[in-house]
Parts: structure tokens; sequence; C-alpha cells
């Protein structure tokens, strides 16, 4: 379009030129000589405008060229050319959006980070008062450890002094455990989830008081329960380990090295835990093993001081009021075992197997060997009952070439039948036999208990065997231990608080202070000392 309308102006331009040279011909036709070079300049200069013209008009075809070659390189016409704009500013419009709200989070990101410095700010304040709480803690928790320290040995010097008190007293001491409660038993009184057997632990009473929740009325028949509270030396709750039990008679083993007569017997019902206790299993050993063991670890200790024992080990059981040898043969029918108390105050039995145990595993075998010949059987309360009282006695003969000294110290270990009431228990025919002469020894020997505490002039021991072969291990000269079991279950609540009655009157007895049995060679002028006081 440019170019066409500079085309144009020029041919104009050239017409008007032209014109004007017309006029002045014929104004100048009169003088020709000046015409003709006025002529000749003006075609001169219309000549230089015709070139000027085509210069142009060629210029014009380039430029024109340019334009074309320009489009077809690009391939937009001007039209999209207009589009391209319009677009070019409706993103310049989003551009500019897009500034503002860049702008916002800008500002957004300088807030976010000044809220950050603060909150570091306060983490590390926080920091430094937590370092200072920590350090607190752990100073409350070293005072924690510290008083539990402390308390644990209030609480060994407390069981000391009683342990020291009840043996000046000569009292026999008890222990009561409580089983766990078996599959299909009931722990709690008729109708309320109240246990039927709780630990009160206030003050002294602490691992020492029982409450057992049993039928009122001295019948025992009453659907009403109500509670009834005992103390001894020591209560075990169900979840006591066998190792916890230990740990309160060891002493007692230790006495018997000393050369004491230490007699530990586990009384209670059927099915509540005496051969548990006394026994184990296979994967929780009970009283005797871990006995043997300590006697083995100990003697083998007391060797470095000069002093060999020698061990030997009987396993008798009273069954239906005879002995029976559980490591021997059975005597022949017209045979018996006899007992023999001479005026020292041993016991012997005659015809009994008596074995020298030098090696813990030789008593493993022992006891094994005895429960396979143990009279057992299946009652209400438990499948695999003990029908006999299983004795299981170690002599302990210590000697000490060094200090001439000798001691004689003697283990009786034992492991009752399980008291039952025979109506309830349903027994007959060998049953009810066995279970009217488990009744009778048992209560000849609180009998005899009694009369050891209320200090009767005659001693019943005569009125069964156990007593009999037992005498010189319940007279005042020994240390005697009882177990009492009992079972949690809801139908064993009356025969549980049977047996804690029981154990209280035994519990009360004074038997008399005990007495070590120790002899020095005469030739030596030393005082006698114990083998653990070396
Ligand atoms: N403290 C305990 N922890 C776990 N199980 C126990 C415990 N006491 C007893 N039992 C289990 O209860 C059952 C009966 O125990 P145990 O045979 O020792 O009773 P018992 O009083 O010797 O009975 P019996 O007089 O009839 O021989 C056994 O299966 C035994 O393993």
């Amino acid at each position: 379009m440019l170019l066409s309308g500079s085309t144009t102006q020029l041919e104009q331009k050239v017409e008007a030129v032209k014109s004007v040279a017309e006029t002045k011909v014929q104004l100048l036709q009169g003088d020709s000589s000046q015409a003709k070079s006025e002529l000749a300049r003006l075609s001169k200069e219309l000549h230089s405008v015709a070139l000027a013209r085509d210069q142009w008009q060629r210029d014009c075809e380039k430029w024109k060229a340019q334009a074309d070659m320009y489009q077809e390189k690009t391939g937009k016409s001007l039209e999209e050319m207009q589009n391209m704009e319009t677009r070019r500013m409706a993103l310049e419009g989003m551009c500019s959006d897009q500034d503002e709200i860049m702008e916002r989070l800008r500002r957004e990101t300088a807030i976010a980070v000044e809220q950050k410095r603060l909150a570091e700010e306060l983490a590390s304040r926080r920091g430094d008062e937590n370092v200072e709480l920590k350090r607190k803690v752990e100073s409350l928790e070293a005072l924690v450890v510290e008083k539990e320290t402390q308390m644990k040995e209030g609480e060994e010097i407390r069981k000391r002094l009683h342990n020291t008190i009840m043996e000046l007293k000569g009292n026999i001491r008890v222990f009561c455990r409580v089983r766990p409660v078996g599959d299909g038993e009931c722990g709690t009184a008729p109708k309320t989830a109240t246990p039927l057997v709780e630990y009160p632990s206030q003050g002294d009473q602490k691992d020492r008081a029982i409450k057992v929740l049993a039928p009122s009325g001295s019948s025992g028949m009453s659907s009403e329960f109500q509670p009834f509270e005992f103390t001894f030396d020591r209560v075990f709750p169900a979840q006591s380990t066998q190792e916890d039990v230990f740990d309160e008679i060891s002493q007692l083993v230790q006495s018997a090295l000393d050369g004491y007569k230490v007699c530990i017997f586990a009384y209670g019902q059927t099915g509540s835990g005496k051969t548990y206790t006394m026994l184990g299993n296979n994967e929780n050993n009970g009283v005797i093993p871990r006995v043997m063991q300590q006697v083995f670890q100990t003697s083998n200790e007391l060797r470095e001081q000069g002093w060999n024992f020698r061990m030997r080990a009987s396993i008798l059981e009273v069954y239906n009021e005879e002995y029976k040898d559980l490591l021997g043969k059975h005597l022949a029918a017209n045979e018996k075992h006899k007992v023999h108390h001479d005026a020292h105050g041993n016991t012997t039995v005659s015809g009994l197997t008596t074995v020298d145990v030098s090696k813990p595993e030789n008593a493993a075998e022992l006891l094994r060997r005895a429960m396979e010949k143990r009279a057992v059987g299946a009652t209400k309360m438990n499948d695999n009952s003990s029908r006999s009282h299983m004795v299981f006695t170690l002599k302990l003969d210590g000697s000490n070439e060094g200090t001439q000294q000798h001691v004689q110290g003697v283990l009786n270990l034992i492991d009752l039948a399980g008291s039952e009431r025979v109506k309830a228990s349903g027994s007959q025919g060998d049953r009810l036999k066995e279970a009217q002469n488990i009744n009778k020894s048992l209560s000849a020997l609180g009998d005899v208990i009694m009369a050891l505490g209320t200090k009767n002039e005659h001693v019943p021991y005569r009125n069964s065997k156990l007593t009999w072969l037992l005498q010189n291990s319940l007279s005042g000269a020994s240390k005697v231990l009882m177990f009492v079991n009992i079972s949690p279950a809801q139908e064993s609540a009356n025969e549980s608080l049977c047996s804690l009655r029981f154990a209280a009157k035994v519990n009360a007895c004074e038997i008399g202070v005990a007495r070590r049995t120790v002899k020095t060679d005469p030739k030596d002028s030393q005082p006698t000392r114990s083998p653990r006081s070396r």
C-alpha cells in the first residue's frame, strides 16, 4: 500500500512538471534559443525525475517482494499477528495476576519463616528446660532406687529379726502358698466378682497376711460368704515362683549344714499344690531338688575351709499306716520296717535303703525312682493325687580335721498326702480306706504339734506312723517349717478355711528352741563354731 502510494505521487509530480514545461514552451516560443535551452534543461530534469520514479518503482517492488517473502517465511498473516497480539495481552494480564499471587506467597513465606524462627527459639528454650527436667527426673529416679534399696534392706532386717524372734520363742514357722486358679475353676465368690483370696498388705502385714472368703457358719454349707483373715510368717500369692519360695527357706538348709535337724512339710487339701511345692515338675524344680542343689554347692564351698560332708538319702512313704521303702524292694509280707530312736535324738528305720549322694544328678535320679513307686490315684480334686505321705531324709555328717569338729544335721522334707472330707469326696473301697488313714495321720500330726505347743507331758507320737517317724524332727530340738497350701477355687473355699485354721494353730505353737548336734574332739579346746561362721 505504501509503495503504490509513492508511485502515484511521482506520476502526479511528472504530470505537473510536464504541464509547467508545456506552458513555458508556449510562453517562450518567441525566444527560441532561450526556450530551447530551457526545454533542454527541463527535458533533462524530466529525464532525471523519470529515472527517480523508475528507481522508486523498483524499490517498491523490492519491498513488496520482501514483505511477501516475510509472510511466506512466518506463515502468519496480519490477522494472525493481531490474534497473537490479543493473546499476548491476555497472557500479560495473567502474568500480572501471577505476579500478585507471587507477591502474596512471598509475604506468607516471610511470615512462615518468622514463625519458624520463633518456634526454633522456643524449642531451644524448651530444650534447656527439658535438660533441667531430665536431670530432676534422673535424680528422683536415683532417690527412688535408693529408697527401694533401703526398704529392701529394712524388709530383710525385719525378716531376720522376725526369724530370730521365732527361733528364740521356738515357734513352728508357717508359710502359706496359694496356687493359681486351674482350668475350669472359679476364683471368685458366688454371684460377685470379689476374689476368694486377697492379700492385705499394710505395714507389718506385707507379704504375711491372707484374706479368704469362705462360707459362713460352722457347717461350711452356707451360701453366704464372709471374709476370714490370717497372718503367717510368709504368704506366697499365686504368682509366686518356685525360686521366690526357695529363697525364703534357703537359710534352713544352711542350718542343716550347721548341725540342726530341720523338718519342712507341706500340708493342705488334695490338689492344693503340695507336691508342686515340694518336688515341682520337669520345668520348675520344687523345694527338694533345690535343697539338694544348695546342699551340694555349700558343702563344696565349705571344703576349702576343711569341712567334709557325707550325705546319705533315703525316701519312704507312709501308706495306709505302713512304711514303704521308695528306693528299695518292697519287704516280704511278714516283714515290716521298724523305726528306732536312740538317746541322742537319732532316728533309724530298719531295712530302709540309704544311698550315698555326692552329686545333684544322683539325687535327681533317686527322686525320679521314688516318684515312680509312690502311691498315687485320682481324686475328685486331683487326677494324680498322692495317696501317701512321702518323707525324703537327708543326713549330713560333716567333719573338719583341722578343728576336730563334727556336725550332724538332718533334713526331713515331707510331701504330705492331701486332706480330704471323706463324705464330700464320695470315696469308697480302697480310696475310702486311704482317705481315712490320711485324715487320721494328719489329725495325729496336729495333736502332736498342739501337745508340744502346750508343753504337755505326754506327746502322742505313737498315734500314727507319721508322727512316730518324725518325733525327733518335730520336737523342740528341731527347726520346723510348715507350708500350708491353698487352692483359690470356689468349691475349695471351705477346705481352704480348715487348712488355714489348722496352720494358724500350728504357727502359734512354741515347741522349744532348736539345738545343734555338734561334737568337738576332747583334744581340741577351741569353742565350737558352725561351718558357715568360719
Ligand atoms: N504354684 C503353682 N503353680 C502352678 N501350678 C500349680 C501350682 N501349685 C499346684 N499346681 C498344679 O496344680 C495341680 C495340683 O497340684 P499338686 O499335685 O501339687 O497338689 P497336691 O496338693 O500335691 O495334691 P494331692 O494331695 O492330691 O497329691 C498340679 O497340676 C500342679 O502342677
